[in-house]
């Protein structure tokens, strides 16, 4: 470790603690920009070499944290501390969490390499459906899961993908799990589930989710009725069972998490505009470039900031064609107050467009809050951090901003148009909740061992039926590892966030509109170019982590609780239509252990099949 990233000297003073925070202030933004410039290079060029330099500046920055967490603990006490101004008082406390740094020289390093491992398992692998024919997740299989409608090719492909990314991970999770929960419990946290939970500072943060998701599990049996029955008219009885699960390979994504994609055979009233604007951008010639374009003029019409220079000069927005990188998209924060970027292997569709909107959210927290402390440029909750760019969405999909931005051209202000809009909304943010909520369920009985490695695979499917719905299309068993066929796991980011910034966003929705003076219905609302409603987001990203998260919610929109209501409410005229839709269904899968029959000939004649067949 460099000697100028090493701790100085510092008497028990309160000056001296102050003295102390500066310091580390300033070196972790130059340890921190070489660990992330690292990574960055690793992601974006995923070769040996740049996994060992990964590594290598991981290790460092861990042997940073050790460093000043050690003095911090040696020097500093609690008299002195309290003398602190509370602001200051949490960033000692942050800085002495030490996460890997708990673990001696040699598992750190076993650490770091599992999850180089892992998210090399995942970023490369590939099914190969005939001989010398790959496809990757990005952008083949993901394609296909989202348009093909044939049953054995949609099979073939989850069947494929599952197998070659998930298995290979599973020899290496138990000993990262291990490793994870000794460094944990170095914090005194009863394992690292525990940790993760410690950042949205609840006591009764799993009382409160369950609680969450009963208010709007409703909402999802009625979607889920509805969706089965109209896979049922196309699929037959033999596939879908209308009282039991859906076979996870039908709902146009890999992980059933969102269904947008099977919008064309959902469409309430089809005889109203297609709200879907793939076309359009294709027909237009949407270039990548454009589509970040237009997000970033969204942020700038509410006052909030642009895109430094250095993010159009070093972003990575398409998929190289001469290298293998880390295609799941993300953003990037080089804590240098300078480099901020975004990798994604952008496709010109909505779905896409979706994407940039959100990764340009976390973008404008990072660049509105670069100048807090560096403990504090975070999420208020990471819940807050995935939510700021999916409220911007909500505006930008609805028809009325996607007519003044010329992507759709007939618009008609009628019900019907309202009602397909708002099921097209909701088969993204609506399926998405429970596999949101399950994810870290899942995770958290693994981290606390209840979920012991030969269950690891049957709590995963347990809960995917309990609470999605769906079950998978073959036999699944324990020489699987279908978790780890999911990005989060092999690249252990926690996924509760992305459950609680599906509620949250309804709720600063609806405080944004009011602002905006828009006193349409909800979901007809949208923020363009109010600077009163950009003015109540800049508050609450230029905070960053610096207060606790429900000061931060009550500032904004007056409450300090994430609650359903405002996703109710945007949601109410699909949730009656629904209702009425589903009056002859069954709610819910009261057959829960039905799995659809393997279709005849699969697996051997599958690559006869898929030479035939185009989409
Ligand atoms: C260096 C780094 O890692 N940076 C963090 C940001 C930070 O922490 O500062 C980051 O970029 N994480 C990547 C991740 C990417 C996406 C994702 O993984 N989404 C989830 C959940 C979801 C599903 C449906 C949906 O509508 C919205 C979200 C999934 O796809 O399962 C993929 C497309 C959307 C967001 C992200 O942006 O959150
Ligand atoms: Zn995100």
């Amino acid at each position: 470790l460099p000697a100028r990233w090493l701790p100085g000297i510092y008497a028990n003073t309160t000056s001296d603690a102050l003295r102390f925070l500066s310091d580390y202030n300033s070196t972790a933004e130059e340890v921190f920009f070489n660990s992330v410039s690292a990574s960055w290079n690793y992601n974006t060029n995923l070769t040996d070499h740049n996994s060992k330099l990964q590594v290598a500046a991981r290790l460092e920055y861990q042997g940073f944290s050790e460093a000043w967490a050690t003095k911090a603990k040696q020097v500093f006490s609690n008299e002195v501390l309290t003398s602190l101004p509370e602001k200051d008082r949490r960033l000692i406390k942050n800085i002495k969490v030490l996460g890997a740094a708990n673990l001696p020289q040699a598992e750190r390093e076993e650490y770091n390499t599992i999850l180089s491992i892992m998210t090399s398992i995942y970023s490369t692998s590939k099914v190969y459906p005939l001989p010398n024919v790959s496809w990757s997740l990005d952008p083949e299989l993901t394609q296909i899961m989202a348009k093909s409608r044939n049953y054995k090719k949609l099979l073939f492909a989850w069947d494929s993908w599952h197998n070659a990314s998930g298995v290979p991970v599973k020899q290496h999770y138990p000993r990262f799990v291990e490793l994870s929960n000794k460094a944990s419990r170095g914090d005194a946290f009863a394992d690292t589930g525990d940790y993760w939970r410690s950042w949205y500072e609840t006591e009764t943060f799993q009382e409160d989710l369950e609680r969450l998701y009963k208010t709007i599990e409703p909402l999802y049996l009625n979607l889920h009725a509805f969706v089965r029955r109209k896979l049922y008219n196309f699929y037959g009885p033999k596939y879908i069972n209308l009282k039991g699960p859906i076979p996870a390979h039908l709902l146009g994504n890999m992980w059933s998490q969102t269904w947008n994609n099977l919008y064309d055979m959902m469409v309430p009233f089809p005889g109203k505009p297609f709200l879907d604007v793939t076309d359009q951008m294709v027909r237009q010639g949407y270039n990548v470039t454009r589509m970040f374009r237009v997000a970033e003029e969204f942020f700038t019409s509410l006052g909030l900031k642009e895109m430094p220079t250095e993010f159009w000069e070093k972003s990575m927005l398409v998929k190289p064609a001469d290298r293998e990188v880390v295609c799941h998209a993300s953003a990037w924060d080089f804590y240098n107050r300078k480099d901020f970027r975004i990798k994604q292997c952008t496709t010109a569709n909505m779905e896409q467009f979706f994407t940039v909107h959100h990764e340009m959210g976390h973008i404008q927290y990072y660049l509105q809050y670069k100048d807090q402390p560096f403990g504090y440029r975070r999420g208020a909750n990471p819940g807050f951090h995935e939510a700021i760019g999916d409220v911007i969405f909500i505006s930008v999909s609805t028809p009325k901003h996607l007519h003044e931005i010329n992507l759709l051209e007939s618009l008609t202000y009628d019900n019907e148009t309202d009602l397909n809009f708002l099921l097209k909304t909701a088969l993204n943010e609506i399926a998405f909740l429970p596999f949101g909520y399950l994810v870290d369920y899942w995770r958290w009985d693994v981290f606390s061992r209840s979920t012991p490695p030969e269950k690891y695979n049957s709590a995963w499917w347990n809960l995917r039926t309990k609470y999605q719905g769906i079950c998978p299309p073959t036999r699944r068993t324990e020489d699987h590892f279908d978790p780890g066929a999911k990005y989060h796991i092999p690249g252990n980011i926690e996924y509760m966030r992305y459950f609680i910034s599906k509620i949250l966003k309804f709720q600063v929705h609806e405080k944004l509109c009011k602002a905006a003076n828009q006193t349409s219905p909800l979901h007809t609302c949208d923020i363009y170019r109010s600077v009163e409603a950009g003015a109540i987001l800049k508050k609450v990203l230029e905070a960053g982590s610096s207060k606790p998260w429900p000061d931060v919610l009550e500032e904004a929109i007056g409450t300090r609780e994430i609650n359903g209501n405002s996703l109710l409410k945007y949601f109410d005229p699909i949730i009656k239509w629904l209702e009425e839709q589903n009056v002859n269904e069954t709610l819910g899968w009261p057959e829960f252990n039905w799995v659809p029959p393997i279709p005849e000939g699969y697996p051997e004649d599958i690559h006869a099949e898929l030479k035939a067949s185009t989409v």
